[in-house]
């Protein structure tokens, strides 16, 4: 059901539709109003996250929690669920599933803000669809969108001028955001995106319990019942998949004669491979092309604090630990 319904053109055209407004009525706007403004740091991965979570909501619910709104509110909806998907994703590293197990049923630690996060998800959820309901809506299909933007920085400007060429020659100087065939014409823009998702990816690691006996590739025996754990994130820093430059951010690897050519979805398990692969990849992979080059045409965005490591924070999806603080400046200014 899920395949069909995100296979579908006409829900990708709405999903789309979506983020274009999105863009235009918020994001644009927002960056704008901080731009070339010597205290304009602006925390981007604050804004992606609210950007996000007003897309899902919008195409889930239709409901809109407006959290990137130019006075960037807090919505309690938006705390609660990125919280109860930290600790969800801090009990799969945890020494023993013992520990929280313990916890929950003696109420307590991180097992009673996840209960408590949890409650408050539920609570706000049941308001929306009673809201919904009282509306007349009609149903939709619950569905999961995760997003991370790619922002070039200082030491890729190469991939920046790219991009802004390759863009320029396909919708011209002026035109502001791409249409849907416009980004399918782009494929150096694919190819980043690919390669940034190669070191960086949304999903760091995956577990799947055997349900039978099996003997994977390399003869490893497995028992039923064993948790087998696949790190795309490690995949992607291995020379012995990736070769020699496999550290280094190069979206050349994914081009061949300029043409972005695909790998092997067991090599480059991001959306992960075989039967239940991502239904919402290419859906995905369309919406953060739109955002990362509607700001990279538009503006110049530095990193604020240059030379300082990125450093992955735990999580249900990758974050960055203490966010992406950056400088933003219109380019048209
Ligand atoms: C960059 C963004 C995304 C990444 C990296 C990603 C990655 C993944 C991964 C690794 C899985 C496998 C999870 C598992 O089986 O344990 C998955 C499953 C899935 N994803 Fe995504 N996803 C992304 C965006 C989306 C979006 C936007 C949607 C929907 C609009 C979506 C819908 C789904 C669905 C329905 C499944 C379950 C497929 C199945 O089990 O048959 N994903 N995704």
């Amino acid at each position: 059901m899920a395949s069909l319904e995100l296979g579908s053109l006409s829900i990708r055209s709405y999903a789309f539709e979506m983020v274009i407004s999105e863009i235009q009525q918020r994001l644009l706007p927002l960056l704008s109003s901080v731009a070339g403004k010597a205290d304009g740091v602006l925390d981007l991965q604050d804004v992606f996250r609210r950007f996000s979570f007003d897309h899902i909501c919008q195409f889930s619910f239709a409901f809109d929690p407006g959290c990137l709104q130019l006075s960037l509110p807090i919505s309690d909806f938006a705390v609660a669920f990125d919280l109860a998907s930290k600790l969800s994703a801090e009990r799969a590293i945890t020494a023993s599933p013992l520990i929280w197990k313990i916890k929950r049923i003696f109420n307590i630690g991180t097992e009673k803000k996840l209960k408590e996060a949890i409650k408050l998800v539920n609570v706000l959820a049941e308001q929306v669809i009673d809201h919904r309901r009282n509306m007349g809506f009609s149903t939709q299909k619950d569905l999961l969108s995760r997003f991370m933007g790619t922002v070039n920085d200082d030491r890729h400007p190469d991939v920046e001028s790219a991009i802004r060429d390759e863009s320029d020659r396909i919708m011209g100087p002026t035109q502001e955001l791409a249409s849907f065939e416009q980004m399918r014409e782009m494929h150096y823009l694919q190819a980043a995106m690919y390669e940034s998702m190669r070191l960086y990816p949304p999903v760091q690691f995956d577990s799947k319990f055997t349900q039978e006996d099996d003997v994977l590739p390399d003869s490893t025996f497995v028992r039923k019942g064993t948790r087998v754990t696949y790190h795309p994130y490690a995949m992607g820093r291995m020379e012995r998949v990736w070769g020699p430059d496999c550290l280094e951010f190069k979206p050349e690897r994914w081009l061949q004669n300029g043409v972005f050519t695909p790998e092997n979805p067991f090599k480059y398990p991001v959306f992960q491979a075989g039967p239940r692969v991502c239904l919402g990849k290419e859906l995905a992979l369309a919406e953060m092309k739109s955002v990362a080059l509607s700001l990279i045409r538009r503006f110049d965005i530095q990193v604020a604090t240059p030379g300082q490591t990125q450093r992955f924070a735990p999580g249900l999806t990758a974050t960055l630990r203490g966010g992406l603080p950056v400088l933003i400046r219109d380019r048209r200014a």
